[in-house]
């Protein structure tokens, strides 16, 4: 990370010519008009020779209609997080309540960057916008980038590229993340409505087998990181996960996970609520990049199991209607399997950035293959009843403890009734339970457990 440190270099400079100018104001009023003409256009040539600092300026604005300067919000975060070390003066404001506060240079603040050996002085000031058509007092800031001209060609081809990279990294980590559903109240599914996304659920929280969890943070790892990997290969930059498994073990927590983890936005669709494929495609091309797009229930969303293979639109077999099927069914009024695989595919081959999708199902069994072939969903995670290994990280979580004597007798429970861990969590901490002692708690989750064994054993 490069390091900031304040400077008074440009102070120096501006000596060093105020100089020069008190000299020439005394030659000046003793001189002929063909001499002073002369020394001027000398000094003009002279300046920039003298002067070996070549100066970039990033105004907030950058036209006349007073856009804004998507470079200047970049350098803005980039310097609000290094700035800290150089800068006596900081401006301070909040961009997501569930955020830190970011702090910014204030005004009349120089500090400084190195690059890759290169130093570069960052000035941050105000004045008169460049491209304002009204006379009011309003003024634009500006950055005022000087670093030494042999650093020009670093400067132009790689640090505003760096710049633009870590700025949009650190907008991303700052702002506040949103949930959106394409639910609105007039009860029409197009179109997204959206709240903040502030789901407490992390892989630490996850009960989960370690290796499984381990192995799912890799893969979402090596996906963020993998810009160049699927530029090289070719791919659209997108991943698919299937998690399956009975109720309450964890799909949804996973999908909040997840998020956290890469720090997305959630696009939760309800299929139900669309109307047709057009509509379909429509949202999905929609949402945006740095996001989860989630199809919770897949199995119980419209007919898209493989059950709807023998049913009949129109007199022809649905079968028809795989990928590329005839434009009679894309207008049928409703939502297709192949419907939603050409949304799909169509979002991956028009969208760059990155998306992971989510499909959950209580009933994997009933999908249709080709929803879930490797290539639309990459990786097929299973949320299994309880193991003693995901109890540890409850009793960890709820409990503060790694050990007790009634460990035992959990895990032989574990071993042999199926309980989700929804049950396990109910179990440590229902109502009658919140201000029990560890004891208590594990001894009432003994007692849940013995419970489901006579169940299942009657
Ligand atoms: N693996 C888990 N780790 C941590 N908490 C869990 C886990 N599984 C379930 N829970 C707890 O149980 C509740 C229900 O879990 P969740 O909604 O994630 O299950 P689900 O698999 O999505 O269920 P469904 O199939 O009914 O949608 C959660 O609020 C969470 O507190
Ligand atoms: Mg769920």
């Amino acid at each position: 990370m490069a390091s900031l440190i304040q400077v008074g270099l440009s102070s120096a400079l501006r000596k060093k010519f105020e100089s020069l100018f008190f000299v020439w104001a005394m030659v000046r009023s003793s001189i002929s008009v063909e001499l002073k003409r002369m020394f001027t256009s000398f000094l003009r040539r002279m300046i920039p020779f003298l002067n070996p600092y070549h100066v970039i300026e990033i105004h907030e604005h950058r036209s006349k209609h007073m856009m804004g300067n998507k470079l200047y919000s970049l350098a803005k975060a980039y310097l609000s997080n290094v700035c800290s070390h150089g800068a006596h003066k900081l401006d301070a404001e909040v961009r997501s309540l569930s955020g830190r506060p970011f702090l910014t240079i204030a005004e009349q603040e120089e500090v400084v960057d190195t690059f890759q050996g290169a130093k570069l002085w960052w000035y941050s000031s105000c004045c008169k916008p460049k491209y304002s058509t009204k006379s009011s007092n309003a003024e634009e800031r500006f950055y005022r980038l000087t670093f030494h001209k042999k650093y020009r060609k670093l400067v132009e081809h790689e640090y505003l590229t760096h710049i633009f990279h870590e700025g949009r990294e650190i907008l991303a980590r700052s702002r506040q993340r949103r949930l959106f559903t394409n639910i609105s109240s007039s009860g029409t599914g197009y179109s997204w409505t959206c709240v903040a996304f502030e789901h407490p659920a992390t892989f630490d929280t996850l009960a989960l087998d370690p290796a499984t969890k381990r192995h799912i943070i890799e893969d979402l790892m090596s996906f963020r990181e993998g810009k160049e990997y699927y530029k090289k290969i070719g791919k659209a930059w997108k991943r698919g996960y299937l998690l399956y498994g009975p109720p309450g073990t964890g799909k949804s927590t996973m999908i909040a996970a997840i998020a956290n983890f890469l720090e997305y936005d959630v696009f939760d669709l309800e299929l139900t609520a669309i109307k047709n494929n057009m509509e379909l495609k429509k949202i999905f091309l929609e949402t945006s990049s740095k996001s989860v797009i989630v199809i919770e229930d897949i199995d119980c969303s419209l007919n898209l199991t493989g059950k709807r293979v023998n049913k009949k639109i129109k007199g022809k077999d649905e079968a028809e209607a795989a990928p590329g099927a005839s434009k009679e069914y894309e207008n049928v009024n409703t939502v297709t399997l192949s419907g939603l695989l050409n949304s799909i595919d169509g979002l991956w081959s028009a969208c760059e950035d990155e998306r992971i999708i989510i499909f959950t199902t209580n009933h994997v069994e009933k999908l249709d293959p080709a929803l879930i072939r490797r290539g639309r969903m990459d990786m097929h995670i299973e949320m299994s009843y309880c193991t003693f290994e995901a109890f540890k990280v409850f009793a960890r979580n709820y409990l503060g403890i790694e050990i007790h004597h009634l460990f035992s007798a959990i895990e032989k429970l574990l071993l042999e009734v199926n309980v989700s861990p929804a049950d396990v969590a109910e179990g440590l901490m229902s109502r009658s339970l919140r201000n029990a002692d560890v004891d208590a708690c594990l001894a009432n989750l003994v007692e849940v457990l013995n419970l489901a064994k006579e169940e299942m054993n009657k």
